[in-house]
């Protein structure tokens, strides 16, 4: 069965998805096929770079993704155009990767780490999600602790570009509260791990 993992910005979807694979899953994150389909030569990259100009490239013609963020993070319209390039690559490249490793090892739990899974409308795709939750004060404040070169202000208009965290809780199959200590967050994994193996 296809598992999917997902949460807000910064409430520890890779953190669970790294607990999750020291059990024995295979977890494959959106976040990076978002990288794998804008490397050089990949025809995403050309688009963004016409739509978006040369100043989201560095010297070398790699994306400049610190440049690109700070247009369309900014600026919703501008990320909206940006996710009509780069998702569809995304989500083909999450199923062929699914596909390949389940036909490789069927045995395994499979779990697809997705960022945006309920906004962009993919509950259904796979059998059980499990969402990662810490309330949005703890989202802001984390998310401006791993990235000092953002305001308090900027932290919090990121969180608020996705889904209220709360109503991705009240959607999930499974719930792992990440607000506490990573010592109680494995603990909750050793507990969700054993349902999981009974699927
Ligand atoms: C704008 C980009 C280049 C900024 O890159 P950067 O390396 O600084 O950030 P990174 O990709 O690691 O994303 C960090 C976090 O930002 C959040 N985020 C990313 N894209 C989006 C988005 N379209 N909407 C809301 N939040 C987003 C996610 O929680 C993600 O985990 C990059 O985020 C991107 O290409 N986004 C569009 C693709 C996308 O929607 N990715 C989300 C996973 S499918
Ligand atoms: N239980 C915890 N206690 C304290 N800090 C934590 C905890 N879990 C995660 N963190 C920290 O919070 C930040 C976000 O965690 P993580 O990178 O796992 O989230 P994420 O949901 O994958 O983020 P993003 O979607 O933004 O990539 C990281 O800096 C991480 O080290």
């Amino acid at each position: 069965m296809k598992i999917g993992l997902t949460g807000g910005i910064a409430s520890g979807k890779s953190t669970v998805g790294a607990l999750l694979t020291e059990r024995g899953a295979v977890v494959v994150d959106a976040d990076q096929l978002a990288r794998e389909v804008v490397l050089p030569g990949e025809p995403a990259l050309a688009e963004v770079a016409r739509r978006f100009g040369a100043s989201v490239l560095h010297e070398d013609g790699t994306l400049d993704r610190k440049a690109l963020g700070a247009i369309v993070f900014g600026d919703r319209v501008r990320l909206t155009e940006l996710e009509g390039i780069l998702h569809p690559a995304i989500r083909q490249r999450m199923r062929e990767r699914l596909d390949q490793l389940e036909a490789e090892d069927p045995g395994r739990l499979h779990i697809a780490d997705v960022p945006l899974l309920y906004e962009t409308g993919q509950a259904a795709a796979y059998g059980r999600v499990l969402v990662v939750y810490v309330p949005r004060e703890v989202q802001v404040q984390r998310l401006a602790a791993r990235s000092p070169e953002l305001t308090a202000e900027q932290a919090a208009a990121r969180v608020d570009l996705q889904m209220d965290i709360e109503e991705k809780r009240r959607r999930a199959d499974w719930v792992v509260d990440n607000s506490g200590t990573r010592e109680e967050t494995r603990r909750q994994l050793d507990a969700l791990w054993r349902e999981m193996m009974e699927l």
